[in-house]
């Protein structure tokens, strides 16, 4: 079983140009209509803007690419075209260059973002079962499509707290899956990065996503930022192993044929699983609730294989005050 459980086959359902990005030839557009108002982040990659499109007098986003070589963005661009108006995800708007400097530049809708290190400390119970659903909704829409993010992590949830919204940014390290394909596994960020990446199982797929997402949860409702803190790629391993124990990790390593290089072997050594019950604090008692905790236990799977997938996990019983308020809203 080596290959996704579950949307295995929607590229070869899609015709070959859908995933042939290497073809695409951008028609990159005049920067004429777009003002920049203001720098907002910065990346490896890129220098993010808070613009404004003067035609219309709406406020976007402007990511404009730092010069590398086309390829690397032809992969994002095309992934962006492919999930355009898809639920949650963030929305491409034009691809521009610049005339005289020649910067390729994308523009995206904007989001009223508050930092998540200010926002999450604020949320209420249903808050985080809500926005955790929205972004359930934006992995589940992405892999329906054949496409893995890669990289999901807080800095890529954008929230405007004030419109409930959320989006899902950064589809740099995007990639489309082909079953039994053997992937890079240096791609998300530290924190956040599946034991699949830790150990080299090249064959992973969708659920790599699902993981980060557990990570993410986990830092949320236990209100430690990061949850899983790693130095580097190898004690982040054993960050996780001294957390959900040592066992499960080698019944995997076993299952796929996988081995750990001996400093690794002896860095990780031998753990029981914790309970989650030890990362309960008064200040957090209130977003740990017992649904929750059997979630992150579905979620944080050594073997992606097992993990739970995103339309199942939003059947959870953790997100049924969240299903009630659509039926509510639905209802009128
Ligand atoms: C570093 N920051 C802060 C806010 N913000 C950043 N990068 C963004 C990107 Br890329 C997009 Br697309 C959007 Br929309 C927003 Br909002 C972004
Ligand atoms: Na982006």
């Amino acid at each position: 079983a080596r290959q996704a459980r579950f949307y295995a086959d929607v590229l070869s359902t899609k015709d070959p140009e859908y995933y042939k990005y290497e073809s695409l030839s951008i028609k990159w557009n005049s920067t004429e209509n777009y003002e920049i108002i203001k720098k907002i982040g910065h990346g490896k990659y890129s220098e993010v803007f808070e613009g404004i499109d003067i035609l219309n007098n709406q406020k976007i986003v402007i990511k404009v690419l730092k010069p590398v070589k086309k390829e690397k963005y032809k992969r994002e661009v095309k992934i962006l075209m492919n999930l355009a108006g898809g639920t949650n995800v963030i929305k491409l708007l034009n691809t521009v260059k610049d005339p005289v400097s020649k910067t390729p530049a994308l523009i995206f809708e904007y989001v009223n973002n508050t930092h998540f290190r200010t926002l999450y400390p604020l949320l209420t119970d249903f808050q985080v079962r809500y926005y955790i659903f929205e972004l359930l909704k934006a992995l589940d829409y992405s892999h329906s499509m054949g496409i893995m993010h890669r990289d999901v992590k807080p800095q890529n949830v954008m929230i405007d707290h004030s419109q409930r919204l959320l989006r899902l940014i950064d589809w740099g390290l995007a990639e489309f899956y082909h079953p039994l394909t053997e992937y890079n596994v240096r791609v998300a960020s530290r924190y956040f990065k599946g034991p699949e990446l830790l150990v080299d199982d090249e064959l992973y797929y969708y659920s790599l996503d699902m993981w980060s997402l557990g990570a993410m949860l986990a830092g949320i409702i236990f209100q430690k930022d990061p949850f899983f803190h790693g130095r580097d790629n190898q004690d982040q391993l054993v960050k996780i192993a001294k957390i959900l124990g040592t066992q499960e990790l080698y019944k995997y390593l076993d299952k796929y044929g996988l081995e750990l290089n001996s400093q690794l072997e002896k860095m990780v050594g031998k753990h029981t699983q914790k309970s989650w019950q030890r990362f309960i604090t008064p200040e957090n008692q209130h977003l740990a609730v017992p649904e929750v905790l059997d979630l992150l236990n579905l979620m944080l799977k050594y073997d992606h294989h097992d993990r739970i997938l995103p339309h199942e996990a939003m059947k959870h019983p953790y997100f049924a005050p969240v299903m009630q308020m659509w039926t509510d809203i639905e209802n009128g």
